[in-house]
């Protein structure tokens, strides 16, 4: 019996050493019977871009001020929520027409609203994103900056902070985990050091957190072969 082959989508919008994890990963075997569809990255010099273009994936830039949603500078609120919800909206489309069974967020830099997750959710298309620190912590953006600048200060719990992917939810960085990994803080260590070891750590569960997911996915979809063959069977 062949197992189905899980479709992943990823989406980026810095210099993609997440997904070339995830693309040398998929290559190696070690997220069996998978492929990564399509990459999607919201900024021009995203490098992610150039990443999929030479593993061959197909990759495409959408972005919400480019994508005249709203003006460059826009600063009116209002403006602003309807300009996302319409660009959430469209993104949504964009990666449901490919239909794929996951989606991965490697260091995708923006924060989802409910006109794009509610349409993946309806679809029953898992996203899960990759927050370089623990659960509860730092949620957002400059994570590991803000839990270095704490260390400095003697504030950082434990003096460790860590790394985990997570399910997305609404709720930025608040969904259920799937994999953890802590890092302890050292003494006199600059914030680039600090990022270099997360940043490892960082492709490794992305890689494994995928695996896990797209598994479980892929056990789903032969199960659901297995019943529409048997269904025409009968
Ligand atoms: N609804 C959700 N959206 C996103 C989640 C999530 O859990 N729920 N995870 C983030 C990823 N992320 C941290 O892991 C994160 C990325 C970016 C930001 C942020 O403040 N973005 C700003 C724009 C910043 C910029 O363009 O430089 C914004 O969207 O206005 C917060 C968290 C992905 N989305
Ligand atoms: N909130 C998400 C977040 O902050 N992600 C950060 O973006 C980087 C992307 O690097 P990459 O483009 O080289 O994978 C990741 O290293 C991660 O720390």
């Amino acid at each position: 019996m062949s197992c189905s082959t899980v479709k992943l989508t990823v989406m980026c919008s810095a210099s993609g050493t997440n997904l070339q994890a995830l693309i040398d990963a998929v290559a190696a075997g070690s997220i069996p019977n998978a492929s990564i569809i399509k990459v999607v990255v919201n900024r021009k010099t995203a490098y992610a871009a150039k990443r999929a273009e030479q593993a061959g994936i197909p990759a495409e830039y959408f972005n919400l001020v480019n994508g005249r949603y709203h003006k460059a500078g826009e600063k009116d609120e209002a403006v602003l929520k309807t300009a996302r919800a319409k660009y959430d909206a469209d993104l949504a489309q964009r990666v449901l027409k490919d239909s794929p069974d996951m989606v991965v967020l490697a260091g995708w830099m923006h924060v989802f609203s409910e006109p794009f997750l509610k349409p993946l959710d309806a679809a029953g298309i898992p996203v899960i994103n990759l927050h370089p620190a623990l659960p509860g912590k730092y949620d957002g953006a400059n994570a590991i900056q803000r839990a270095h600048e704490d260390f400095q200060a003697g504030r950082l719990e434990n003096n460790k902070t860590g790394c985990m992917i997570h399910y997305v939810i609404a709720e930025v960085d608040r969904g259920e985990p799937i994999l953890v990994e802590e890092v302890e803080c050292r003494e006199g260590e600059t914030l680039e050091g600090l990022e270099n070891r997360i940043h490892a750590v960082e492709h490794r569960i992305i890689v494994k957190a995928t695996a896990q997911v797209a598994t479980r996915l892929a056990a789903t979809k032969t199960g659901r072969g297995r019943l529409e063959a048997k269904k025409r069977d009968n």
